[in-house]
């Protein structure tokens, strides 16, 4: 399995002087601009609207993707990949291998990443397509590849060729979305320098797809002091897991066999009381379940309690509690607390 997205970035909207974007942009347009873009088309007599959002067949998307790509403008404002002086490097971090380091303090909301995919592969592949499509690329994205990690665990990426193996051990499962915003399959993505960041059960970054970008961001969900090691979640939807439900999972899944994030090497004592607070949060997630966790006053409380085994946790980031109707009501909350603050 490929590591998931947190959440995908709502598409920037430029200042009003900004020129109009030289191409039709099929990722990140939003259902209600489609909409839009078709009422004009009509009233002006069938024609399309330069912000048409063509129809795409679930097949043919991973097709447009790799054309918007060729084509995509190297002008959006999230081209971090040309910073010569980024705020993290990578280092050394025993066990865990290789992972990213911040180079200096970083203040909480900071972007650190913006970058585009070196690989977009559908997500089952046989170990020829795997080879076909690792052959069809340039020597240099070949080495840049090859030098990723390949997990040393245990599990079921370790029985995969040498290709799979890394592409399983550093790839992300996005969505492919449609011009209604429905998910049509997923394919899996290689992002060389977000690669490099470890997992963490209490991350103090986030990762989330730029589709009108296409790029995978990272932010800072918390201030991280020079030098501190930068993580994000591999389990998104896994906040309400105990610790060995999680190191289970990250095991099966990812194929290292011991967490080493600060929640998981804690002491037992530490641990069992890491594991009380998720499993109230998961009684409480629970409960919010079809409309649930009562009438406004109890939900706030609700959320207001989550919040707060959240903080003991030291958990920064916005957690995914694996229901929409929960996500949405919790980032609300959330934002709202932040605008009070
Ligand atoms: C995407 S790579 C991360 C970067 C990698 N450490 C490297 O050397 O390039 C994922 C691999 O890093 C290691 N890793 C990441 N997070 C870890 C953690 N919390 N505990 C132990 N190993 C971890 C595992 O071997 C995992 O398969």
């Amino acid at each position: 399995m490929l590591r998931s997205v947190a959440r995908a970035v709502r598409p920037r909207v430029g200042p009003a002087s900004r020129p109009a974007p030289r191409r039709t942009l099929f990722w990140g347009a939003t259902p209600g601009a489609a909409a839009s873009a078709a009422t004009a088309g009509a009233a002006a007599g069938s024609e399309l609207t330069a912000t048409h959002v063509p129809s795409v067949a679930g097949d043919l998307l991973p097709l447009v993707l790799g054309v918007v790509l060729a084509h995509a403008a190297i002008d959006d404002e999230g081209d971090d990949d040309r910073l010569t002086q980024p705020p993290w490097k990578v280092e050394s971090f025993g066990d865990k291998g290789s992972g990213a380091v911040a180079a200096r303090d970083i203040a909480r909301g900071e972007r650190l990443i913006a970058e585009r995919p070196l690989c977009i592969w559908p997500n089952n592949l046989s170990e020829d397509e795997a080879r076909r499509l690792f052959e069809a690329m340039t020597p240099t994205e070949q080495s840049l590849f090859m030098d990723l990690a390949r997990t040393e665990g245990t599990g079921s990426v370790k029985a995969l060729d040498e290709i799979r193996a890394r592409r399983a051990t550093n790839g992300f499962s996005i969505p492919l979305l449609d011009a209604s915003g429905k998910s049509q399959g997923a394919a899996g993505m290689v992002f060389p320098k977000i690669a490099r960041i470890n997992h963490s059960c209490t991350p103090n970054c986030a990762q989330a797809i730029n589709y009108s970008t296409l790029r995978m961001e990272v932010y800072a969900v918390t201030d991280i002091p020079q030098a501190t090691e930068l993580s994000i979640e591999y389990l998104p939807g896994m906040i309400t897991s105990s610790a060995a439900e999680r190191r289970q999972a990250l095991r099966t899944h990812f194929g290292f066999d011991a967490c080493l994030c600060a929640v998981c090497s804690a002491a037992p004592d530490d641990l069992a009381r890491s594991d009380s607070r998720r499993r109230e949060i998961k009684v409480i997630s629970q409960s919010f379940r079809y409309g649930g966790g009562g009438d406004r006053k109890a939900k706030l409380a609700g959320l207001q309690r989550i919040q707060d085994l959240l903080d003991e946790e030291g958990y920064k980031g916005l957690p995914d509690f694996g229901d929409s109707d929960l996500n949405r009501a919790f980032t609300i909350f959330r934002t709202m607390r932040n605008r009070k603050e």
